[in-house]
């Protein structure tokens, strides 16, 4: 950046709200606002393609099976699709009695008209109508004075009500919106929105909705929810008005803009699944409602299946969805780095399924949005010992001491820094296998055993291979186990052992974890045996052992 120039100088701040008694700062979100889904609206004119008659009805499905009681169907003086996909939702009775279809308009007299053409014989139906008060606009694309704005405002909704009056078979109501409102001067947009409802003649049945647009995201979250909190105390006929906002992500505050707005009044809110929409899209109606999820809200949408409905919207917007996206990307329930795979590890041990949800660094519980635990968990080089131990347990039923897990992280550590790269479960289980389970035939394996009385204690004749060669020790011990340490004829003290079934039923199997420490040697060593029969078990997980002590001995004297 030049030092002489700053380009920051050619933008205008966003204006404070005079409103020194604020009270939205105290408030919560403790209902369920209205949603409107604009999917088929503001996101199928933010898409490369705009959707076929064919995918906006899928889409139009999905939004009510999530439970969208009001849905923008389009835009229908915009194109011929738009005006079908209107008329074939109404023609076929595709509506459900609960739900209200809304189509918008520009100001504009020629397109009101095919608007409300478009929704005749619907049971009731929301007209939208829009034009832009922020000055820009007015001088700009309008070249209006403000006068000459509010009067047609009024014009424009005389319009509305006048084609709707013909009409009474249909429930219909008015949405008004003040294009850019947050960019408006304050007293502009109320004289824009007071003249809309007094020209609808707003009262009992005859409601209107004043929708507040982010159109293009100006100022932090805080100023709008002060621009709504002014509205909301000024609004002409206010028990008949439902305040509704509309943000946009310019400035990747979408969420936030819109729940400061629920805080000072707003009682609904308009947005796009995954946050489709113009530039940086619509406000995420899907963070919103499981937002509020976790604050012990009911959002009346269902997304306990994100996955699916993620589908849908993918295809039909043919926008993916980012593997970060909150709630519902591939990665968002999955943590990488040890201390997080601790956490969540020690969380789940104590999490009761009915009880406050209480894993760390979850925010959620995966399975209230039809995600499962697989892959909560994922190991690379910035792994540690928690993360590693979970996969096994999970996965294998191989629940490791600490030590054992700090002996195993290490292992998987070099690996991983030297493949830089995930290590997957199955690649995992290979290096478990590797380095306790005696698969390798040039390595030190038990091969048998008998065990029989003998003077002074238990006797064991063990067999092993050690080095290629078959041997046949004998030894006598207080139980098979010291015996059989007796005949390896190596200085180990078992410091502990561990047993436990792996498995179910028929398949489950006995599983053994000794760990032995050797005179000279620092710290301790693991073995593992996996054997239908206990003492079996036992005595593989031994020669594991050894076979572990043995290897780390040679490697000292680099023998190998
Ligand atoms: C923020 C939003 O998302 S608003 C929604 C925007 N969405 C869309 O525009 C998608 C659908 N729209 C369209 O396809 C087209 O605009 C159409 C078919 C409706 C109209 O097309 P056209 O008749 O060619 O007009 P065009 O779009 O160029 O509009 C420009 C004219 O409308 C006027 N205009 C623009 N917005 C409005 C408005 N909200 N109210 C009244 N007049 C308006 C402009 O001042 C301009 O007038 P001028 O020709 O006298 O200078
Ligand atoms: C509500 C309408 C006009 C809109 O999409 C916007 O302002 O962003
Ligand atoms: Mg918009």
């Amino acid at each position: 950046m030049s030092m002489l120039k700053n380009p920051a100088t050619k933008y205008r701040p966003a204006y404070k709200v005079d409103l020194p008694d604020r009270t939205w700062p105290n408030k919560a979100i403790e209902n369920a606002p209205i949603w409107l889904s604009t999917d088929l609206r503001d996101g199928n004119q933010a898409i490369f393609e705009p959707m076929s008659v064919a995918t906006k009805l899928d889409f139009f499905k999905e939004l009510v099976r999530i439970g969208f009681k009001e849905i923008e169907v389009g835009f229908p003086a915009a194109s011929q699709i738009d005006f079908d996909v209107v008329r074939h939702l109404i023609e076929n009775d595709q509506i459900p009695d609960d739900v209200t279809p809304m189509v918008m308009t520009q100001a504009r007299d020629d397109l009101i008209e095919r608007t409300v053409e478009s929704v005749i014989g619907a049971k009731s139906a929301i007209v939208h109508i829009y034009n832009s008060t922020a000055p820009v606009w007015r001088n700009t694309v309008f070249r209006m004075t403000v006068p000459e704005v509010i009067d047609m405002v009024k014009k424009r909704v005389q319009k509305v009500k006048e084609l709707t009056d013909a009409h009474p078979e249909t429930q219909w109501v008015l949405q008004y919106s003040p294009e850019c409102f947050n960019m408006t001067e304050l007293d502009v947009a109320l004289q824009a929105c007071n003249t809309a409802i007094e020209a609808w003649e707003a009262g009992p049945n005859r409601k209107i909705i004043i929708n507040l647009p982010t159109t293009v995201e100006w100022s932090t979250p805080n100023v709008f929810a002060d621009q709504i909190e002014w509205m909301d105390r000024r609004l002409a006929r206010r028990e008949h008005v439902v305040l509704s906002v509309h943000p946009h992500n310019d400035r990747g505050t979408g969420v936030a803009t819109a729940e400061l707005a629920m805080m000072a009044g707003a009682q609904r809110v308009e947005g796009c699944l995954f946050g489709n929409g113009e530039r940086c899209g619509n406000v995420d109606i899907v963070t919103l409602a499981l937002n509020m999820y976790t604050q012990g809200v009911h959002p009346n949408l269902d997304f306990s299946d994100i996955n699916a409905v993620a589908r849908v919207v993918e295809s039909c917007t043919q926008l993916p969805i980012h593997p970060r996206h909150p709630y519902v990307g591939d990665l968002v329930y999955t943590a990488f780095s040890g201390s997080h795979q601790d956490a969540i590890k020690k969380g789940f041990d104590i999490q009761k399924p009915d009880a406050i949800w209480e894993v760390p660094y979850l925010p959620i519980d995966p399975v209230d949005v039809g995600r499962t635990y697989d892959s909560v968990i994922r190991v690379n080089s910035q792994s540690g010992k928690g993360g590693i131990a979970y996969i096994l347990e999970r996965e294998h039923g191989v629940v490791m001491p600490r030590r054992m897990q700090v002996e195993f992280s290490g292992v998987v550590q070099k690996v991983s820094d030297s493949t830089a790269a995930e290590m997957t479960s199955p690649a995992l289980w290979a290096l478990f296998e590797q380095t306790y389970l005696q698969n390798d035939e040039s390595q030190p394996r038990y091969i048998s055993h008998k065990v029989f009385d003998a003077e002074g204690g238990q006797g064991i004749e063990i067999t092993v291979q050690q080095h290629g060669e078959i041997s046949r020790l004998e030894g006598v011990g207080n139980g098979p186990l010291d015996a059989a340490v007796q005949a390896l004829g190596i200085p180990m003290d078992i410091v502990g052992f561990e047993e436990r079934s792996v498995g179910q039923g028929a398949k489950s199997k006995a599983m053994a974890i000794i760990e032995v420490s050797v005179p000279n040697m620092p710290g301790s060593k693991f073995g593992v045996g996996f054997h239908d029969n206990i003492t079996t078990a036992s005595l593989m997980a031994l020669v594991s052992a050894w076979r572990r002590v043995d290897q780390s001995a040679r490697v000292k004297t680099n023998q190998i």
